[in-house]
């Protein structure tokens, strides 16, 4: 009893041990391993994962660590090889555990028989020991975890090939979105080249619009349009098969992945009742055992199989997700891939209808064109026919004819140049045969005439004839007289005597050779009178003969004519503006600012005093010299022109003159008499009646001029008039009398002007002459010391010519300042007082601020006090850059005046100095100003 309770004991404990053994080496064993395996750097994700976070719980996870080898000799091995090792694997636990288990059943059973011998023996009754049962509980268990560990081996290896699967797959569905890339990549290559192709067709390049517009319109543009409609329809068709394709593949892949699911859906369940099977069997054991060391233990193991089922419903989650996820994301892209393909179907649908729409505009247009062409075709030949009755009405000339029939072939720009040719061209006919007309309406007078003459010459022949039938009725009369006389004569005679006789015989010789000298004058007669009627007869054929050819002759003279006309008119131009330049020469030479000086001759009236010496002398061989005598000695003053005191006022025009023809071209001009009261600037710039000064002879030579041009160009004339009097401005064409202010033009150009002063335009020489003498009588005068009408203001008589070029269109624009200066006097000589005074004041201090224009002028300041006075502000435009000055300086030869006469002349000469550069010509050309 004692050995066989010691072997029972001791198969326990080995049984114990080996059980020990067998499950802690295999964990050891799997630990060191998957060291092994976390250290491997190309596991993936989801099973690392899981393998870490079980090591950190503390919990061993068998499966997982034997995928995770797995997976790694996998990875590196042929799925064969794999296979082959995991069998390997599996038959490495059976050896030791097998045997001892062997050897258990068979103690087992030896102690079954010996114990039931036994209580045969000694009782007669079958009772098993407490230790035999735990031992086959424990064997039971035994041969249920190698069962568990053959389905965990099971799963393991369905884990694994569903891993390949899912490699497999996801190779497969990188390969499938490579190629499907590809394909769209190709498609969209085509129909990107497709809808170039269409653009290219439908949005033709600007620079050959015309041409392509044409083409689109033409029969070839449409085919190829229609060409290429029809493959854009096949290449559409061909997508459209293709993508059914994808999605029969797509659909068999995806039944193909839901039914390889199902088989480890299913396999997974049966695991899963397995380990339930083994749980309801081992909590039947527990409640066998009680709690003991192996209870312990079996509680552990079954925490431990808690663990395993938890991580398999965790690896089962895992797998769902790993199934679930490519799939859906594969699912995802293939959907969106599929709906990018047909929303780029539809695109391209919408495209064709696009296109199909372009196709059927662009050939009802088409139409349009065509019968808009028909139309044309159909005015123009219309027209044609117009012209041809037009032309052969007026004579049409064949040629004409034909040339305009010809037109109607010809496409439109063409048809359209031939046909104003032809326009003009019977236009210029048109002109001949009117030229004609009138020449034929001039030779028919002739034959009028002629036909008048002839009728005169028939009067006449009748009434020769009437007269020669008279004579020779009174011819016939006085023969028979004659015979009756000469009967009688001869029954005389025969009474009568000889001498009787002989006298009456030479009677009748003498009527006898009046007879004989009758008829040769009657024959001449009728010679003449046929022959004039052969010539009237042939008068006509002779005049017909002569109007061709004195139409001939005339047409000849004509086109003779013009082309000599045009000739003339381009040397008549030639000649203008050689002129022109010849004389904007000559002023350039001459300076643009010219000082001209006048001396006053000696007046009665100016000799108050007896005995009055003139100081003032000019050479007659020196035109720029003077000289003052003061104080014993000789002042030369070099200007310009000095005018001899005797100067007419022609004389003194003459060298303004270029200046008025400089403005007509354009040109600011400024002329203007400077010089002490009752010097003769009045005289000089207004003149009297009989003897006009230089107002009048500049605006008389202006309209001249203008007359001349009339061909060329066309002119508008303005004039206006104003006075400064004690600083104030006014209207001197106005009657009101009204203030006036200069301000800056608002159109821009920065001109200045006179808002509200009249201004008026001129047509003729007699109109300005009639605004002259308006201004003449408001301009103010005062008699004073010096002079019985002095000016009392300075008057300035502003003139505009606006000139167009009827050639180019080309504008001018020329202003004329006829300035009168009041004159500079000194007060105390004048007898100022009051109100003259003042004047006299106002009058130097204008003048002094024109002397500092000139002052400032001649040393180039950059800034010209023109606002200094209402003088200056005025004159601004004419004294200034660009302008044409001429300033005459009036001085009186006496000696009383000798002082004012020098403060003239130093002031003069000043001016001489002074350089306005060159002038400026205001013109428009087309838009803006070329000045
Ligand atoms: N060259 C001349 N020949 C003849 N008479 C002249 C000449 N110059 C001036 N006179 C006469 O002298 C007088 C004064 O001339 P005028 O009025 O022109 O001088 P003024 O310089 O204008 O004087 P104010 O500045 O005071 O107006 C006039 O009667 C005018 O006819």
């Amino acid at each position: 009893m004692e050995l066989s309770d010691s072997v029972e004991m001791y198969a326990f404990y080995s049984l114990l041990v080996y059980i020990f053994y067998t499950v802690f080496r295999k964990e050891e064993e799997e630990e060191t391993l998957e060291g092994a395996c976390g250290a491997s750097p190309d596991e993936p994700g989801p099973v690392s994962m899981e393998t870490g976070s079980r090591r950190r719980d503390g919990h061993t996870s068998r499966t997982g660590k034997k995928s995770c080898a797995r997976y790694s000799e996998s990875s590196s091995s042929s799925d064969s090889d794999e296979l082959s090792d995991q069998d390997q694997d599996d038959t490495s636990d059976l050896p030791a555990c097998t045997p001892l288990a062997a050897f258990l059943s068979f103690k087992q059973e030896a102690e079954k028989r010996r114990a039931s011998q036994v209580q045969l023996e000694a009782t007669g009754k079958l009772a098993e020991s407490p230790l035999v049962t735990v031992m086959s509980h424990l064997l039971s268990f035994l041969e249920q975890y190698s069962h568990f560990q053959q389905l965990q081996q099971q799963a393991d290896q369905y884990r694994v090939q569903l891993k390949r699967h899912r490699v497999q797959h996801r190779r497969q569905m990188k390969a499938l979105r490579g190629s499907y890339r590809q394909r769209i990549r190709d498609k969209n290559s085509i129909i990107s080249s497709l809808e170039e192709a269409i653009s290219q067709q439908q949005s033709p390049s600007p620079l050959n619009e015309g041409e392509s517009s044409s083409d689109v319109g033409s029969p070839s543009g449409v085919h190829r349009l229609v060409e290429s409609l029809y493959g854009l329809q096949g290449e559409r068709s061909k997508l459209k098969g293709e993508l059914r394709l994808l999605h029969s593949q797509l659909e068999q892949k995806e039944s193909d992945r839901h039914s390889r699911i199902q088989a480890f859906q299913q396999q997974i369940d049966e695991l899963k009742s397995c380990i339930e099977e083994r749980e309801e069997e081992l909590s039947r054991l527990r409640t066998a055992t009680g709690a003991t060391d192996s209870e312990k233990r079996v509680l552990c193991l079954s925490a431990e199989n808690e663990s395993l089922k938890q991580s398999l419903s965790v690896t089962q989650g895992l797998l769902q997700q790993l199934t679930t996820i490519p799939s859906q994301s594969s699912t995802m892209l293939i959907k969106q891939e599929n709906e990018n393909l047909r929303g780029r179907v539809q695109q391209l649908e919408i495209s064709l209808q696009q296109r199909a729409e372009q196709l059927s505009q662009l050939e009802s247009r088409s139409e349009q064109r065509e019968w808009r062409r028909g139309e044309e075709l159909r005015q123009r030949e219309d027209r044609v026919r117009e012209l041809e009755l037009e032309l052969n009405k007026e004579r049409g000339k064949e040629p004409v004819v034909k040339y305009v029939t010809q037109m109607v072939e010809v496409e439109s720009p063409a048809t359209v140049r031939q046909l104003t040719k032809a326009r003009q061209r019977n236009e210029v006919l048109s002109e001949r045969l009117s030229s004609q007309n009138e020449r034929c309406k001039q030779l028919e007078d002739q034959i009028r005439k002629s036909d008048e003459y002839s009728c005169n010459l028939q009067h006449k022949i009748a009434a020769y004839e009437r007269e020669i039938g008279k004579l020779r009725e009174e011819l016939l009369k006085e023969i028979s007289h004659l015979e009756e006389r000469k009967e009688e004569a001869v029954k005389a005679a025969a009474s009568c005597s000889a001498e009787h006789f002989q006298n009456l015989q030479d009677q009748f010789f003498t009527l006898q050779k009046r007879l004989t000298s009758l008829p040769p004058t009657l024959r001449s007669m009728k010679t003449d009178y046929a022959s004039l009627r052969s010539q009237v007869r042939n008068f006509s054929e002779f005049y017909g003969a002569a109007i061709n050819e004195a139409k001939k002759q005339i047409s000849a003279a004509i086109s003779e004519m013009s082309e000599a006309n045009k000739d003339l008119l381009e040397k008549y131009r030639k000649e203008v503006a050689l002129r022109r330049k010849l004389h904007e020469q000559l002023v350039e030479l001459k300076g643009n600012i010219r000082v001209l000086c006048r001396v006053k001759p000696v007046l009665k009236e100016d000799q108050h005093e007896e005995g009055q010496s003139v100081v003032v002398t000019t050479d007659p061989n020196n035109e720029s010299s003077l000289t003052v005598m003061n104080k014993g000695k000789n002042r030369n003053f070099e200007l310009d022109k000095v005018f001899q005191p005797h100067a007419t006022q022609e004389e003194v025009f003459q060298e303004i003159e270029p200046l008025v023809t400089s403005c007509i071209d354009g040109y600011h001009v400024c002329i203007f008499a400077y010089g002490q009261t009752g010097s003769g600037k009045t005289y000089t710039m207004e003149g009297s009646v009989e003897n006009p000064g230089i107002n009048q002879r500049a605006l008389k030579h202006l309209f001249s001029e203008i007359e001349e041009r009339r061909d060329m160009w066309s002119y508008t004339v303005t004039v206006s008039s104003v006075e400064i009097y004690n600083e104030v401005l006014r209207d001197l064409l106005s009657k009101d009398g009204e203030k006036l202010d200069i301000k800056i033009n608002p159109d821009g150009t920065g001109q200045l002007h006179v808002p509200g002063l009249r201004v008026i335009e001129v047509r003729s020489f007699q109109h300005i002459k009639k605004i002259l003498a308006t201004a003449r009588r408001n301009r103010i005068t005062f008699g004073t010391q010096m002079n019985q009408h002095s000016s009392r203001s300075h008057a300035l008589l502003c003139i505009t010519v606006q000139g167009t070029d009827l050639a180019s269109g080309s504008k001018t624009t020329g202003k004329m300042n006829l300035v009168d200066l009041a004159g500079s006097e000194r007060v105390w000589k004048s007898g100022a007082e009051g109100e003259r005074l003042k004047e006299a004041q106002n009058i130097n201090r204008s003048l002094l601020a024109l002397g500092d224009v000139i002052q400032a002028l001649r040393g180039r300041h950059t800034h010209i006090p023109f606002r200094n006075s209402r003088l200056t502000y005025l004159l601004q435009d004419s004294l200034g850059k660009g302008s044409k000055t001429v300033m005459v300086v009036q001085v009186s030869a006496l000696e009383s005046n000798l002082g004012e006469t020098l403060c003239s002349l130093k002031f003069a000469q000043r001016v001489c100095k002074v350089e306005l550069g060159p002038a400026a010509r205001k013109i428009e050309s087309g838009g803006g100003q070329c000045d």
